[in-house]
Parts: structure tokens; sequence; C-alpha cells
């Protein structure tokens, strides 16, 4: 083990990886960081380039503490979230680029992949090799929810849309990942419009859009100072104004029979689930909650017509 030379007195043992790891969770913890032990664990593996199990190796045999480890704990302790240290955010089996301008995807939003897969997989047209599923990703972020659909459904062609330029060059990274294979089309502009090549021609269209409520502003500092407003903030008291936007590209996008999917805040599932049955363009109306048992997505079916422009006001 190395010695700290320390004044003039006898050398102090330095610190080693187990001891500084238990000194980071307190620090973390005492600045209100939610895992403290978990996230000082990710900072140390992220700069050693290593797993959960060797660093657990390297703490019980005294390694010594990584070059800016206490640089990035103290990043923490002022709430900068643990995927701007690291600049990976995973999501389901892929691990995102994230950072700066970009909203960082939760957990909470696989759920909204799985629907879509779930779906496509019981369509015995689009199921399999054969089928050859068309699915459009309305405010598409990191590239998250897009990039994911195109690695675990390998015969979809995705399109995704993304209105910040900032949040777009990040999504361009993920839509790149070898895993992603070529098959994810994104553009810059705004969901209300976009596609206008693809309307009536969708099988699936996901969205997890800007949802959160005027009175709703998140308090952990992670999200209120570092996700960009226009990631969290639709316009309305409600927040509904992008998720209507959102069902309203959807009608015009999907084919009949068609599948649309889209997260929202939980208030908001009784009221969008309301809306989408009072609705000639929709049917199969369902509800679904997230990992903590929240009304967190809600779903419908394209119905074959009438088509929204024959509707009127
Ligand atoms: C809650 S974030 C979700 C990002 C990503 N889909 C995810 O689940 O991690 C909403 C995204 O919609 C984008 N956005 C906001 N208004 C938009 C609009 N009018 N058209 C397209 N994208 C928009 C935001 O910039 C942000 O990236």
């Amino acid at each position: 083990m190395s010695v700290r030379a320390s004044g003039a007195g006898p050398a102090e043992p330095a610190e080693d990886l187990g001891a500084a790891l238990r000194r980071a969770t307190a620090q973390l913890a005492e600045a209100g960081v939610p895992s403290p032990r978990a996230d000082a664990e990710l900072l140390a593996e992220h700069l050693l380039g290593c797993g959960l199990g060797r660093l657990r190796a390297l703490a019980v045999m005294g390694a010594p503490v990584p070059a800016g480890f206490w640089d990035l704990v103290s990043e923490r302790t002022r709430r900068v979230p643990l995927q701007h240290l690291t600049g990976k955010a995973p999501f389901r089996h892929l691990v995102l680029s994230v950072g700066p301008g970009v909203f960082v995807p939760r957990p909470e939003t696989e759920t909204l992949v799985t629907l879509a897969l779930e779906w496509i997989a019981a369509q015995p047209g689009l199921a399999g090799t054969a089928g050859s599923p068309v699915v459009v990703d309305l405010g598409t972020g990191s590239g998250a929810i897009a990039a994911s659909i195109a690695a675990e459904c390998p015969t979809a062609s995705v399109h995704a849309v993304e209105l910040s330029e900032l949040a777009h060059a990040w999504a361009e990274r993920n839509v790149a990942l070898p895993e992603v294979g070529g098959r994810v089309r994104l553009v810059l502009g705004d969901l209300r419009t976009a596609f206008p090549d693809l309307d009536g021609a969708v099988d699936v269209v996901v969205s997890n859009p800007p949802y959160i409520p005027a009175g709703m502003v998140p308090r952990e500092p992670e999200a209120a100072e570092h996700d960009p407003e226009l990631a969290l903030y639709s316009g309305g008291e409600d927040g509904l104004e992008l998720p209507l936007a959102a069902i309203a590209s959807a009608a015009r996008l999907l084919r009949p029979g068609g599948f649309f999917a889209m997260e929202h805040a939980e208030v908001q599932g009784g009221p969008l689930a309301a809306r989408l049955r009072a609705d000639p363009n929709w049917t199969d109306v369902g509800s679904h909650r997230d990992l903590n048992g929240l009304p967190r997505a809600t779903t419908a079916v394209r119905k074959g017509s009438p088509r929204v422009e024959e509707l009127g006001p």
C-alpha cells in the first residue's frame, strides 16, 4: 500500500479505494443523493473502466483511488446528474451517450418500448422475419426509444423526430450505435408536422413527449436544473399541450389498425384515456402502470375510419 507524506510528522497511510468509497458514500448521502453507495461505485467504475465485481475486488485488496474520483464526487454532491458525469445512460440493452442539452432517459420509459414490441410480436403480419413494421418516435430526445426498438426488432424501420438541435446531436450518436443497425431515420423538426410522407402508413407511433403540468416542477435538482426545459414542460396548466399534439400526429400517421403508445404524468392517465375513448379515431384504449405501480402510459388502436380530416371540429 502507498503512503502519503503529512507535514513533518510520520507518514500516514493513504486512503485506499474501500475507504474512499465509504467516505464518498457519506458525502453523497449528506448532499441528499438518493443512492449514494451505488453512485460512488459507478463513478469509480467509470474511471477504472471496470464493472461492479472487479471494483469490489479492488476495494477489498486496498487498491489506490483512481485519479479524478474526488472531482466527480464533488460534482455529484452538487447534484449534477450521474449520467452527465459518466456521459452514459443505460436504457434497456443499450448504453446511450448523454450530457447537457438532452433529457436523460428514465427506467419507466422502458415500459413504452415493451408495449410497442409486444404489440408488434402479436401481429401475424408484422412479427418475425417476414414482417417489416414501420415505427415513429415523436420527441426522441437521446433517441432512447427509437434506438431500442430498432435494436430489439431487427426488421423494423424506425423514424424519429426531435425539435431541439442539442438533443438531436446526442440522438445522432445513439442511432449510430452498431446494435441499431442503421435503421433509424432521424430528423430535426416538430412532432406536430413531422413525416408527412408517412401519413396513414405507420404501424406503431410511440411518444414520451414533454408533459409536466405547470404546478408539478420536479423537486430533484438533477431534473429541475439539468433536464432541458423543452423536454419537461408542455405548455398549458395541465401539461397536455404536447401529449394532445402527439395524439393528433399519431392519428394522422397511423394506418387503420395501427398502434399508439404514449407516456404521461400519473395524473394525466384518466383525462387522456377519456379523450381517446371519446375520439372516433381510436379504439381499444388501455392504461398501463410503470415500475412504481403508477399509471404512466396509455395505448390505443387507430380505427379504420373516419379519417381525421373528415371529422370536423
Ligand atoms: C420527455 S423528453 C423524452 C425524450 C425521449 N423520448 C425519452 O423518452 O428519453 C421529450 C422530448 O421531446 C422534445 N420535444 C419537445 N417539443 C417538441 C416538438 N414540438 N417536436 C419534437 N420534439 C419535441 C424535447 O426536446 C425532448 O427531447
